[in-house]
């Protein structure tokens, strides 16, 4: 904000009874991760390039264009300041659009460091650490996403030459989505089935060069091309998601991608004791991200809501006095604080679930395995939770600023069309949660043999107590014990899977009752996914959160989180006998209370996360809080406003008005 300029919200802001510098540092990380987001927000709200405010009127070409050029522009200021790698993807964050860089750093990087040979390593990542190359990561098909070992592209080894063949045998095979693709890439690391001597061996990953490094153009074989306009407008669009075919295009054995399978110049396929799902590990590391992205998507939306909730009067005007403000009003409480709350849940579940994903590259590195389908299971899972629930409550944040929710410049539109994708991408969210009702069912099966589960499914070692554990809560302050919560979600979460398994076993076929039973699966996932973000938020009180009040404030909303989804879902408590009725309705009681200790709070905790208000690109999330005036002066820059006469009435209007005044002579 300037300074001296009036600030509309700061009633709101004096009434937080906490300290809002240290919930920043504690939202961030730590004071260093506030420092380097704080300076790397403001390099890049100073610099004229990365302004944003005009995007959704640019056509599809203008709007790529510029992309290019911001991306040009963010790497020539990495370079020129010798960012780090930390503050190189906060640029990338505050810039805000989804761009090329963002497969060829967050995909095809890590699918060479993940699943390429030291060898492979040392020739391919100095030449994509420099952009001297650009890569994508090209797996799905135009027929193929989800299944993925359904893919239909060839790799096809000859060993006359030392080559693999790369081919798309039907238009169903034509590689499909990849981000960066469509106009940019020079490389693609492209899933392949691999075909030795008239053998299968499963997909894997092959470097493949598509388009010149003196001109551009598409290299022999290779057609390539942009997919098309995608939802809303700005948004999604800045991407170049393609569309490639191979016409048998030779490449170089040695760019087959060999830490999980060896093939020899003589053509011998050999196994390397790593586990063939490595193959899937680019997956697993963006999914980790996904989820810290969902935290900043959802706090995005709730900043811009619960600021505008708190400028937005309606109704209850005394003796002539101001209306009431719409914050004020229990339902917009309701559904804003459990928002609010949800947004700091996935934070701290991101911070966990990354921790968790470095705990285990580096066994992976020291060859040790076993950890590896708790980390997918869980990367799958939340990921699969935290994004549908953020696209819910991006859409609810819209409705929640009334009719200027719709204006392009609430920023929400764009913010939801942007970010709904990320159901989709990188895992269907449905298909993702089967794998983890998988690894649940799997886990539940194993009880009996004496194999103790640990990490996140360790509560299921309790089933015995669990299954037919009663709930102790006699008042609404029972429910602010993190226990008693903790308990009612594990009976619900660990019967839900014991269900699911029982009615597997009466299936013949486990694969028929899998399908079969696929949707109560789904939720018994759900569940066990909201039972790891609960407990993470609980343990994240555990440690030392200083400043004035913030450890209070964290309390109150993991309690709102917990008791929001607990109410939200009250039916699988209740017909699991987790919790009674009354139980149910205490949670009620208590969240109801709860909600009028977040209300001083709400503006100071979405301050909290820091944002500028070029990040926003929202009227009605402003800092200051000045929306009215804004608002009216943004609707006079819009291009139908350059002339008060518009184009197209001596043509359409003016003949029609004519008509209708014979009519009317008539
Ligand atoms: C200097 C820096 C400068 C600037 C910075 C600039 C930029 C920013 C940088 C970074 C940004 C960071 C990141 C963001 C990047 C991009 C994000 C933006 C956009 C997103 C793009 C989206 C890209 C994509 O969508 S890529 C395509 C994704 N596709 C999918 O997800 C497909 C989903 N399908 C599958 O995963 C699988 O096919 C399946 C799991 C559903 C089924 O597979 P399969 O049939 O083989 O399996 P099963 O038989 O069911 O299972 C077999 C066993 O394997 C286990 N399994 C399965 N998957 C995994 C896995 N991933 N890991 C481990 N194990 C796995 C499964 O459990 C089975 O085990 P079991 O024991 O045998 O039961
Ligand atoms: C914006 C965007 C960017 C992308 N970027 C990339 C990229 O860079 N590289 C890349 O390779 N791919 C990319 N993708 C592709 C993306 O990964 C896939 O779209 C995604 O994995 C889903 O696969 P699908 O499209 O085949 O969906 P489908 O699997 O066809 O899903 C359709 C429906 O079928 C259901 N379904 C499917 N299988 C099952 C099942 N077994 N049981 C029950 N229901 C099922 C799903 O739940 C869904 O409702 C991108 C996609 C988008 C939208």
């Amino acid at each position: 904000m300037e300074v001296g300029a009036p600030d509309y919200l700061a009633g709101e802001r004096q009434t937080a009874e906490f300290d809002v510098e240290s919930m920043k540092v504690t939202w961030a990380g730590s004071r260093h991760a506030l420092e380097v987001s704080d300076r790397m927000a403001r390099l890049v709200a100073s610099d004229p390039v990365f302004r944003k405010d005009n995007r959704v009127m640019l056509s599809r070409k203008e709007l790529f264009k510029n992309t290019l050029r911001k991306a040009a522009h963010a790497w020539k200021r990495i370079v020129e300041l010798r960012l780090t790698e930390e503050e190189a993807s906060r640029v990338r964050f505050f810039v805000d659009e989804p761009a090329f860089t963002d497969l060829h750093w967050g995909m095809f990087v890590p699918a060479i460091k993940g699943q390429g040979t030291e060898e492979q390593q040392q020739k391919w990542l100095p030449l994509a650490y420099k952009m001297q190359i650009i890569g994508c990561y090209a797996q799905t098909e135009l027929g193929h996403g989800s299944n993925v070992q359904g893919l239909e592209t060839t790799a096809t080894f000859d060993p006359k030459t030392d080559e693999f063949i790369i081919h798309s045998p039907t238009l169903t095979s034509s590689k499909w989505w990849p981000g960066g693709l469509g106009k940019v890439s020079t490389h693609a690391v492209a899933y392949a089935r691999l075909i030795v001597d008239g053998q299968e061996h499963g997909v894997h990953g092959f470097i493949v060069q598509l388009r010149s490094l003196d001109d551009h153009m598409p290299l022999p074989g290779i057609t390539v091309g942009d997919i098309g306009m995608k939802f809303g407008s700005g948004a999604y669009n800045s991407m170049d998601n393609g569309v490639l075919r191979f016409d048998n295009v030779r490449i170089p054995r040695d760019q087959m991608l060999m830490r999980v399978l060896q093939v020899t110049r003589e053509g011998k396929v050999i196994q390397s004791d790593v586990p063939r799902q490595l193959i899937y590990g680019t997956m697993v590391f963006v999914r980790q991200t996904i989820v810290a992205d969902a935290s900043c998507a959802l706090s995005r939306a709730v900043c811009i809501a619960t600021r505008y909730s708190a400028v937005r009067r309606q109704f209850g005007s005394q003796n002539g006095g101001p209306e009431t403000q719409v914050i004020d009003y229990k339902t917009q409480q309701s559904r804003l604080f459990p928002l609010l709350a949800s947004a700091y849940a996935f934070r701290f579940v991101s911070e966990w679930l990354k921790s968790l994903y470095t705990d285990v590259t580096e066994k992976l590195q020291r060859g040790e395995f076993s950890t590896l389908p708790e980390a997918h299971a869980c990367t799958a899972g939340l990921k699969s939770i935290t994004t549908s629930a953020t696209a819910d409550a991006i859409e609810e944040c819209r409705k929640l600023c009334g009719g200027h929710g719709y204006l392009a410049n609430s920023g929400l539109p764009e913010l939801f069309a942007v970010y709904v994708p990320a159901c989709t991408y990188e895992g269907d969210n449905t298909v993702l949660l089967l794998q983890v009702a998988r690894f649940l069912v799997k886990t539940v099966s194993q009880l009996g043999s004496g194999k103790v589960p640990v990490g996140t499914t360790a509560y299921m070692g309790r089933a015995r107590h669990l299954i037919q554990c009663k709930s102790n809560v006699q008042s609404a302050e029972d429910w602010l014990n993190p226990q008693v919560v903790v308990e009612a979600f594990e009976a619900r979460s660990l019967r839900m899977s014991v269900a699911c398994a029982e009615n597997l076993a009466k299936f013949p076929n486990p694969e028929e009752g899998f399908a079969q039973l696929a949707a109560d699966l789904v939720e018994a996932a759900a569940a066990h996914c909201q039972l790891i973000v609960v407990t993470k938020f609980f343990e994240k009180l555990q440690q030392d959160i200083p400043g004035k009040g913030v450890k209070k404030q964290l309390q109150i909303l993991s309690s709102v989180y917990a008791l929001y989804i607990l109410h939200k879902h009250l039916g699988d408590f209740l017909s699991t006998g987790s919790i009674t009725p009354k139980q149910g309705a205490l949670a009620n009681d208590q969240l109801r209370s709860l909600y009028s200790k977040i209300r001083p709070n709400a503006v100071a905790l979405v301050d909290a996360f820091n944002y500028t208000d070029h990040y926003l690109s929202s009227v009605l999330g402003r800092y200051d809080g000045n929306v009215y005036p804004t608002l009216y002066e943004e609707a006079w820059k819009d291009p139908l406003n350059d002339s008060v006469v518009p184009d197209g009435y001596q043509e359409y209007i003016r003949p029609l008005l004519k008509q209708q005044i014979r009519n009317a002579r008539l």
